[in-house]
């Protein structure tokens, strides 16, 4: 940071990301989800320091990339919106405002190759009557490709010629989501996608989204919408003060028996359609994070050990999580007191 400050945005995180399904990254503002989509994207800001390894592996020929040491020209060159799209937070910063919608997606295509060859050299050296015709096809080439990415985002055709500010926010998301698929990236990483939407859109943009995974795609859903999660995820990941503190599957954490983190427990239960009891207190500042677990003053099940760093075990960083899913080979034998009751009465 600037004036010589460090701030720890991402401190602990790791996952699997397979093809086909979705993970949600849930979780406040501030704790490092947008942090961690940018350094997988290698787009965090010059002085900031990685550690760790991001690994994407080899498919369809491509190489494996190790994304946290690769080095830029690489990523832009073969990463960066071929391998993996990037759906972003705010459409209207993605989009440029003074050309049109077609326009954008066209450069977009020739910028990463995907459109017409250049004229075969054959036509090149031709007359210009023969050339023209090869323009055209690579014209034609083009403007099929862009659309073909518009309507994978569910963009509609008629509205490729308009200009970002004469789109409904949610067609501006599209869009936008149609740039981050013109590449046809196995991986997607979507961060915030329906922010500012109202809540129509926001289930057919995840909807939409989840239609990418579902053909085959990789899907990191970055959102504090936890509705938005449970209908796209596959998996959770709740992410505490730059740490992963949960990671679930979204059956058994919107489910039964629900998350295990008191922390994910608790933004849960903030939610309207179930206790609506926001979370007291505030997350901790990322520049002086508590030695022990980041989460021990708000949390109500906090005791002596939280002054230790819980680390993450069988999916959960926590001295006292409540009880996960039973073993499959003991379904009914409860190991646990308290909480295992209230479940199963
Ligand atoms: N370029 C930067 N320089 C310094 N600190 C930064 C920078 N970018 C992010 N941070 C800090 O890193 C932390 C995590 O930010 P991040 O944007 O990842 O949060 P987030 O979880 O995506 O939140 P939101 O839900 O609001 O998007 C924040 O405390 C933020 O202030
Ligand atoms: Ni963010």
């Amino acid at each position: 940071m600037r004036g010589g400050h460090h701030v720890r945005a991402v401190s602990g995180a790791s996952f699997d990301l397979a093809p086909g399904s979705c993970l949600a990254l849930v979780g406040e503002s501030g704790c490092g989800k947008s942090v961690l989509a940018s350094a997988l994207l290698g787009l965090l800001p010059g002085n900031a320091e990685t550690s760790g390894a991001a690994h994407l592996t080899a498919a369809d020929g491509a190489p494996a990339v190790e994304l946290l040491t690769a080095d830029e020209p690489l990523l832009a060159r073969t990463v960066r919106g071929r391998r993996i799209g990037l759906v972003p937070q705010s459409p209207a910063a993605h989009l440029t405002p003074v050309r049109t919608i077609r326009a954008q997606l066209e450069e977009t295509v020739r910028e990463l190759g995907g459109g017409p060859a250049a004229p075969a050299a054959g036509a090149a050296r031709g007359t210009s009557a023969a050339r023209r015709p090869g323009r055209r096809a690579a014209r034609e080439a083009l403007r099929a490709a862009a659309e073909r990415a518009a309507d994978r985002a569910a963009f509609p055709l008629d509205h490729l010629d308009r200009y970002p500010h004469q789109l409904s926010g949610g067609l501006a998301q599209r869009a936008a989501s149609a740039l981050a698929l013109v590449g046809d990236a196995r991986l997607l990483l979507a961060d915030e996608p329906t922010t500012g939407l109202d809540r129509d859109l926001v289930a057919r943009t995840v909807d939409a989204l989840r239609a990418h995974a579902d053909d085959g795609r990789a899907l990191l859903m970055i959102t504090h919408d936890l509705a938005a999660a449970e209908r796209i995820a596959d998996h959770v990941a709740v992410m505490y003060a730059g740490r992963i503190v949960e990671h679930a599957d979204a059956a058994t954490f919107f489910g039964t028996p629900g998350p295990r983190h008191p922390y994910a427990r608790g933004l849960l239960d903030a939610l309207p359609g179930r206790a609506f009891a926001p979370i007291p207190g505030l997350p901790p500042e990322l520049g002086a994070l508590p030695d022990g677990c980041a989460f021990a003053a708000r949390c109500p099940r906090a005791d002596a050990r939280c002054a230790v760093r819980p680390e993450p075990s069988d999916g959960v960083a926590c001295h006292h999580p409540h009880p996960g899913p039973p073993p499959a080979d003991a379904p009914e034998k409860s190991e646990e007191k308290g909480d295992r009751r209230a479940r199963t009465a």
